[in-house]
């Protein structure tokens, strides 16, 4: 495989780029082609759930020429290799030689997938069944707790991967929940975390699940520890703990050596990454929350987009298109951060998930074949909920002078329609008019005719000028469904997978996140050593923030 930038249609990119498109200014390009949003907007209709998408992706700096070239690009990458190698299961994941089969885990279908020769797909449905019969004994309180008592709460302990998928889905699906059964997750090793959520819970009627791939990360297993001596402060014996502790884990040797039970374990595989697990037993606290039917609507809505990412043309394809618009921004216009807004509260933690759902598949320097990339890869993530970004960051969003591609994303029907629907209204009129003042902007002109007599304002009329032409795609979902929001999700997983192949890097691996731990592990001893003499075996800086925390702590 060459680099992303030897390609054909990088060059024939670079040449548009540089010759014309830089200078390109979508307000004249709106002029110019009326039919842009039929041009540049498509559809996704689930056929097993009730989702539907619109992307109009029409207020980007591109046209028909740019589109097909950055489709072209996909092409000759390899992405539609890549994806087959994926879906059939072939080690792409060659780091850590795995496969990468999350899609199977909502494979509703049920075709087989093979790992190694060996189809994957009744170990699923086994766990999947384990999944139901647990979620289901909760749900109707025939899973009691020590003393009798059903299950009211439930503590997901994991870190990463094995939580930021369950509090984002279940804070999107609140309307779903059962009524009986709350949810608290507990991820940061900071005390804090741990003891805030043991004040609102009862011993007597609460789960923990221990959520960890590995079950060796140092903050779950030391929150999990600490959780298992609080319970047992009250409920004494070990024996009652099987009732009140479930694990999920790829390592059933450690979970049986922290002592829980492996009838109470729930297993998934090498293939599944920490930050695509929310599909597997990870989503455990998500089935209990609102229940097995709505957790089922959740994977068959993402095996939906499977479907439509496996078949449709690339040029229709949602996931390729809003991958190669990224590519766009962030290697030809020098794009360093891509925003995630979404125009619903229920989508609060969607930003944050895929900080890491992005990040850390594509935050590489490192190409496929081991040599450093020549040009930009993985963007900076981040965003909050509209309307509330609108009144922090949109400042620069306008006039900064970064460009920062966004994608605004919002339900057409509320779950919450108080005041006869009128918050909707504003929220969603607040949707539409933020895509097109980023794209319109406000001209010298349009500035001098509102201010009337500018005489003594004239130094002002600069301040009030808007740029325009920066770019963002607008999502419109029917509603915040569980089917939606699993097409939602996978939409997002391949548009990174497309982004990973075009930049030839392996977006399945994480050495990133080692260094810092290990480096924790060598500090963690010389906290506790209680010896005042400095420690001097670090760098300078390193040795004098211990030595200032040491000398201070007492
Ligand atoms: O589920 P685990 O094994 O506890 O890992 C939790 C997290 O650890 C690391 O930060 C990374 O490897 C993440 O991808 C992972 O999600």
């Amino acid at each position: 495989m060459v680099l992303a930038n030897e390609l054909a249609a990088w060059h024939t990119l670079q040449r548009h780029y540089d010759s014309e498109a830089k200078q390109y200014i979508m307000r004249e390009l709106f002029i110019k082609d009326p039919t842009r949003f039929e041009t540049f907007s498509r559809q996704f209709k689930g056929s097993l759930t009730d989702a539907e998408i619109l992307l109009d992706f029409s207020k980007n700096v591109i046209t028909q020429d740019t589109f097909a070239t950055l489709i072209q690009l996909a092409k000759e990458a390899d992405v539609e290799g890549f994806r087959d190698k994926m879906f059939s299961g072939e080690h792409i994941n060659f780091t850590e030689d795995r496969a990468v089969l999350h899609v199977a885990l909502r494979n509703v279908s049920n075709t087989p997938i093979y790992d190694n020769g060996k189809d994957v797909m009744p170990e699923v449905n086994e766990v999947l069944d384990q999944i139901k019969n647990t979620a289901n004994a909760i749900g109707d309180g025939s899973w009691t707790g020590y003393t009798g008592k059903p299950i009211t709460d439930i503590v997901n302990i994991g870190i990463g991967g094995s939580d930021l998928g369950p509090v984002m889905v279940t804070e999107a699906l609140k309307p779903y929940a059962k009524p009986n059964i709350k949810t608290h997750f507990v991820s940061n090793i900071d005390g804090t975390h741990l003891a805030e959520t043991l004040k609102k819970v009862n011993p007597e009627t609460t789960l923990f699940i221990i959520a960890s791939k590995t079950f060796t990360t140092q903050e779950t297993i030391t929150n999990a520890t600490s959780a298992k001596a609080w319970f047992l402060e009250t409920a004494k014996n070990e024996s009652h703990v099987a009732k009140h502790f479930v694990a999920i884990s790829t390592n059933s040797d450690a979970v049986t050596k922290f002592g829980i039970d492996p009838a109470n374990m729930f297993r998934f595989w090498d293939w599944v990454g920490g930050r695509y697990s929310l599909w597997s037993a990870i989503g455990l606290s998500i089935a209990i929350y609102i229940g097995f039917d709505n957790y089922h609507q959740l994977l068959s809505g993402a095996h939906d987009m499977d479907n439509h990412f496996r078949n449709a043309p690339l040029e229709q394809n949602l996931p390729v298109i809003l991958g190669v618009l990224g590519v766009w921004y962030n290697n030809f216009f020098g794009a360093q951060t891509h925003a995630i807004l979404p125009y619903d509260q229920y989508l609060h933690r969607f930003p944050a998930y895929f900080q890491q759902g992005d990040m850390e598949s594509n935050g590489k320097y490192v190409t496929r074949e081991g040599t450093t990339v020549t040009y930009q890869t993985g963007p900076i993530i981040w965003g909050e909920p509209g309307t509330n970004g609108q009144h922090a960051f949109y400042q620069l969003l306008h006039q900064g002078t970064k460009i920062v591609p966004a994608d605004f994303i919002a339900p057409i029907q509320t779950h919450n329609s108080i005041g006869n629907g009128k918050h909707h209204e504003i929220l969603l009129s607040n949707f539409f008019a933020q895509t097109e003042a980023l794209m319109l902007g406000k001209s010298k002109e349009e500035v001098i005719s509102e201010l009337g007599d500018i005489s003594d304002k004239e130094h002002i009329v600069p301040h009030k000028i808007f740029l325009g032409n920066r770019p963002t795609n607008s999502i419109l979902v029917q509603k915040i469904t569980p089917g939606t929001l699993g097409a939602l999700i996978a939409m997002y997983e391949h548009k990174i997978f497309v982004q990973g192949i075009i930049w030839n890097i392996n977006s399945f691996d994480q050495w990133g996140v080692e260094l810092g731990k290990v480096l924790a592990k060598k500090i963690l001893p010389e906290l506790q050593n209680q010896d005042v003499t400095p420690v001097s075996s670090h760098d300078a800086s390193t040795n004098g923030l211990v030595n200032y925390y040491k000398a201070k702590r007492n």
